[in-house]
């Protein structure tokens, strides 16, 4: 039931962040992460949850706790970066760096930072790249981000979807018109429309993939002069 799996998420925190730990607990980690992804959890109590762990003085409680936040935040997209990526959160943030001292003070500004860069073309989400740039006015120094750091990617690639027909010539599926999907899009298309291959850098496919006409052309028209 409902609550059973939220206290399941409840007791995967507890585990995570435990000052009995003397490394990372990744199992219960994940466990969070799929506790947040399948919808167990609502994001807005998971961040709730993590942040009352971030606000204790126990420097090995709240390092666990800014590694469950940062994977949160990597793995669970956009309902956890809708959480994180308000004014309110940001200023909880930097108020913690006032606080404390290293290690957790470098992590949370390595975290703002590394934020910053991932968001850096959500509009949505710019509370966090406007958080770093006050931030680094006000002389805090922030650590250099790290090329895999940068790696991390905001958005995440779409569910297929299924049809019984090509989304661009609607020609009909069936034994020989087989179905595929372009990976930008997520639509289901036949060969002919989807014939072409390209990578997709914002969600992280460094490889060519299969990609649509219309996304082929939008992922590789010359950039604007
Ligand atoms: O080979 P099939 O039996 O037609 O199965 C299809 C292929 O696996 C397609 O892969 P692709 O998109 O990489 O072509 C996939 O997109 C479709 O959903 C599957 O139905
Ligand atoms: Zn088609
Ligand atoms: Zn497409």
């Amino acid at each position: 039931d409902m609550f059973g799996r939220s206290s399941q998420f409840d007791r995967s925190l507890e585990k995570a962040t435990s000052q009995l730990l003397l490394e990372p607990d990744w199992d219960s980690v994940l466990q969070i992460n799929d506790c947040i992804r399948q919808g167990d959890i609502q994001p807005k109590y998971a961040v709730a949850a993590i942040r009352k762990k971030l606000s204790t003085d126990n420097p090995h409680v709240a390092s666990f706790s800014l590694q469950v936040l940062e994977s949160c935040v990597k793995n669970c997209g956009a309902p956890i970066h809708h959480e994180i990526a308000t004014k309110e959160f940001m200023e909880f943030l930097k108020d913690l760096v006032k606080v404390r001292s290293d290690p957790v003070k470098g992590r949370i500004l390595e975290l703002i930072q590394v934020w910053s860069h991932a968001f850096r073309n959500e509009a949505n989400y710019k509370v966090v790249q406007d958080t770093y740039n006050l931030m680094k006015l006000e002389g805090y120094q922030f650590p250099v981000l790290k090329e895999s750091d940068a790696m991390f990617s905001a958005e995440k690639a779409p569910d297929w979807k299924d049809g019984d027909c090509c989304a661009r010539c609607r020609v009909s599926f069936g034994m020989v018109q087989r179905k595929h999907h372009c990976r930008n899009c997520g639509e289901v298309f036949c060969s002919k429309c989807s014939s072409k291959n390209s990578i997709i850098p914002k969600f992280g496919i460094e490889r060519e993939v299969r990609v649509c006409e219309a996304c082929y052309e939008g992922l590789n028209k010359p950039t604007k002069k």
